[in-house]
């Protein structure tokens, strides 16, 4: 699907990975200024709060805002309405004068936390991921619960321990047991990990006792970020049964400082790869369903693995009808994760766990030996897709420096 546009007058932009056909949002400061919401364009932020506010927007006030809340409450039409203004400001060269004075250079501003999370919850929808973990952590089982390919499976995680790229994240302390040991201690995690996720951000609430069905995904969905859900393996291996992930995971869980809106991904849908057993009718979706959006997870600078968004068993319409099936509603700032995003080959592990196979087989990074985590190790995530314009467009990236605990 190319969509034809005209290129756009801000340089260096043009064939980048934040060309105009992408315009995720963020929140910025820059000098001593106060934090407002600004738009990427190649190399450069659009000050938005000026620009809308000479043009007499009626909705100027939510960019002059610390998060993007405001924005994500105004809903679909509005968010369609702000993109064709952007886009046309953006191309015609006459605007130039107008905005040419409110383009910052990214180089000159720090990025905070995008949005207020109002509730976070965390699926696990790769079936490669589910499969792995699995086989790590219940070798003696089928690595799959009866129910998982009958509903996607969540829990409901920290919403105030998210933290905007860049945020350097402790190590946790916590209870675990090592094998064989005649009870628990407890210290500092000895294998911490990270996990390979996109976060979906919630725009439109719905009403308490209601359902969003898998076709109202767009009214209520803003945008996707990319997100880490750094995991204690250790921790979490003692705790987890039967009631899930606690204190394994709830210490932080980073998201990247961009949000890139749906209507940005309109070329990278893709059919999901099948669902066998057919889900239940609340959980049906046609053609389209996925994502095809290639992630890459790096480690100390070097690439440890390619996970492929396009893999996942379900979808992210699926996540949010189940998720309020039972009529729990939606609010501003709610977060889905994916769950952990894992391809079939070895090298499309989302997770450390899967790539060094519970720490049994270690793998080399920088000419070094590693299974889990060390103190300063930095973690990088990076993404790709296909853009409106033909090429591809970049997903903010979302980075952190694992700090002693
Ligand atoms: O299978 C398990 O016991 C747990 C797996 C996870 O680590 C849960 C999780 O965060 C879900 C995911 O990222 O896919
Ligand atoms: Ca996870
Ligand atoms: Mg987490």
């Amino acid at each position: 699907m190319t969509q034809v546009t005209r290129p756009t007058w801000v340089e260096g932009a043009a064939g980048s990975l934040f060309d105009i056909d992408n315009l995720p949002y963020g929140v910025f400061t820059h000098d001593d200024e106060p934090p407002r919401v600004g738009v990427r364009i190649g190399d450069q932020v659009v000050d938005l709060a000026p620009v809308a506010a000479s043009e007499m927007l009626e909705i100027a006030h939510v960019f002059e805002e610390p998060s993007l809340n405001p924005l994500l409450a105004l809903g679909r039409p509005a968010w369609s309405a702000i993109r064709t203004w952007l886009t046309a400001l953006l191309t015609d060269e006459t605007e130039r004068d107008l905005v040419g004075p409110s383009l910052v250079p990214l180089a000159e501003v720090a990025m905070r936390m995008p949005f207020e999370v109002a509730d976070y919850v965390d699926f696990y929808c790769s079936l490669d991921h589910a499969s792995n973990v699995g086989r790590i952590f219940r070798p003696d089982d089928e690595p799959l619960k009866p129910n998982w390919r009958h509903l996607p499976a969540g829990y409901h995680g920290r919403a105030g321990t998210v933290v905007v790229s860049g945020t350097g994240v402790r190590r946790p302390s916590g209870q675990s047991k090592a094998p064989g040991a005649a009870g628990p201690g407890y210290g500092p995690s000895s294998r911490l990990d990270m996990e390979a996720e996109l976060g979906f951000v919630v725009g439109a609430p719905s009403e308490l006792g209601s359902r969003v069905g898998v076709d109202a995904f767009a009214d209520h969905v803003f945008g996707v970020t990319l997100l880490n859900d750094w995991s204690a393996r250790d921790i979490q291996a003692w705790e987890y049964v039967p009631l899930g992930p606690f204190l394994g995971k709830s210490f932080a869980t980073s998201v990247a400082g961009w949000v890139t809106p749906l209507d940005a991904l309109a070329a990278a849908h893709v059919d999901l790869p099948g669902q066998d057993p057919e889900p239940l009718d609340y959980l049906r979706v046609g053609p389209g369903a996925g994502f095809d959006i290639d992630l890459e997870v790096v480690l100390n600078g070097e690439t440890v693995s390619r996970p492929p968004y396009a893999s996942m068993y379900w979808s992210p319409a699926q996540m949010l009808a189940h998720l309020t099936v039972n009529g729990a509603s939606l609010r501003t700032g709610d977060l889905f994760g994916s769950g952990t995003i894992s391809g079939p080959a070895p090298e499309q592990r989302g997770s450390l766990l899967e790539l060094s196979w519970g720490g049994t087989e270690p793998f080399t990074v920088a000419g070094q030996e590693r299974t889990f985590l060390q103190d300063g190790d930095t973690v990088t995530l990076r993404a790709t897709a296909p853009g409106t314009g033909g090429g591809r467009i970049g997903l903010g990236e979302v980075t952190g420096t694992v700090l002693p605990g």
